[in-house]
């Protein structure tokens, strides 16, 4: 049966790889020209032409959106040739549209593969994050504590003091209660305007990064392409799906979701092992942006399989027609 064909993800995530290098390269003329819908477009178009090329019966579980609104990449639409493994696919053709279409640091193009039935079916709602790196043990902070405990407990556990931690958070007006809790404690606060996918990987790097946790409210479907990175770097987090009105219930239930208040960890997010690509569009602390020069242009990709614990940075010159 093709069903049981083994995911062979150590070929597969370079295959990955190059699915979210064509999302790259595609949106490489969309930079900082203000369009935030044709950049998306663009990105959306390759990744979908890609990912047809990969030889596995996939199915879009974290996409673009209900089929309705979306004409590719929806949820529940089938990619690949429809040979090879059974595979869950959660993918953000252009994560942090509005740092693509403004110039500013942080925007990838991301995706992740796991086993079928091994990927949390997000609906499009927000979802409640906490991250932190690796090395810490096991609930050192939790969704349940207040912001302010979780900084205490973190600096506690790191042995350091409070305002020796940084704490990264999407600037927005819900999280204001949020990050006056963090600044009582002497805490500093990397603001982001956008981008928790990139957000949260910070912390599984924090010497280089200097974050050392992530928290607040953002896209359910980010969090499980975080969760799946975390997953392969090493990192602990959760996430608790938030509804604003039963239209976004609705969505849930519709996505299987029974239980509205769960809390998930990574690992109930990402039930097995998983393979994760993601190349910079703009210049971040992960990876590189897109480098443009007469007739190429060059990428980076981090490319992670959560099996091995392997981490690649891909760098990529891409020949391009000149008109
Ligand atoms: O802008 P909102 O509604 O606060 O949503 C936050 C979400 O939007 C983003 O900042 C950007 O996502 P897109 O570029 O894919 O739209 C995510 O990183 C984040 O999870
Ligand atoms: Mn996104």
């Amino acid at each position: 049966m093709a069903d049981k064909v083994v995911f062979a993800d150590r070929m597969l995530s370079l295959g990955l790889a190059r699915v979210s290098e064509a999302a790259a390269v595609a949106s490489a003329d969309l930079v900082g020209r203000g369009d935030e819908k044709a950049a998306d477009q663009a990105a959306v178009n390759a990744m979908r032409d890609q990912l047809n090329l990969l030889e596995i019966q996939g199915t879009v579980v974290i996409g673009e959106g209900e089929r309705d609104e979306a004409p590719m990449l929806y949820i529940g639409e089938e990619v690949g040739t429809g040979e090879g493994p059974a595979v869950d696919i959660a993918l953000d053709p252009l994560e942090g549209t509005t740092l693509t279409a403004k110039d500013m640091p942080n925007a990838l193009t991301v995706i992740a593969m796991a086993p079928r039935g091994t990927l949390l079916h997000a609906p499009d709602v927000y979802m409640e994050k906490l991250a932190i790196g690796p090395g810490y043990p096991t609930d050192v902070v939790s969704l349940d504590m207040s912001p302010k405990e979780r900084v205490e407990a973190l600096a506690k556990a790191k042995g350091c003091e409070t305002k020796d931690i940084t704490v990264c958070v999407l600037e927005r007006p819900r999280h204001e209660a949020m990050i006056e809790g963090i600044r009582s404690t002497g805490a500093a606060i990397r603001l982001i305007t956008d981008g928790d996918v990139a957000g949260v990987i910070h912390c599984a790097e924090a010497e280089i990064t200097g974050i050392d946790m992530y928290m607040g409210r953002g896209g359910a479907p980010e969090g499980v392409l975080a969760a799946s990175a975390l997953k392969c770097m090493g990192g602990q987090m959760w996430g608790q799906l938030t509804f604003r009105n039963d239209d976004e219930r609705g969505r849930a239930a519709k996505a299987g979701i029974t239980d509205l208040d769960r809390i998930y960890s990574r690992d109930e997010m990402v039930t097995a092992d998983v393979i994760f690509a993601a190349t910079g569009v703009t210049d971040g602390s992960i990876v590189s942006g897109i480098k443009r020069e007469p007739g190429w242009l060059t990428t980076e990709t981090l490319l992670m399989r959560s099996k091995t614990g392997s981490v690649r940075r891909m760098i990529y010159r891409n020949p391009v027609a000149t008109t």
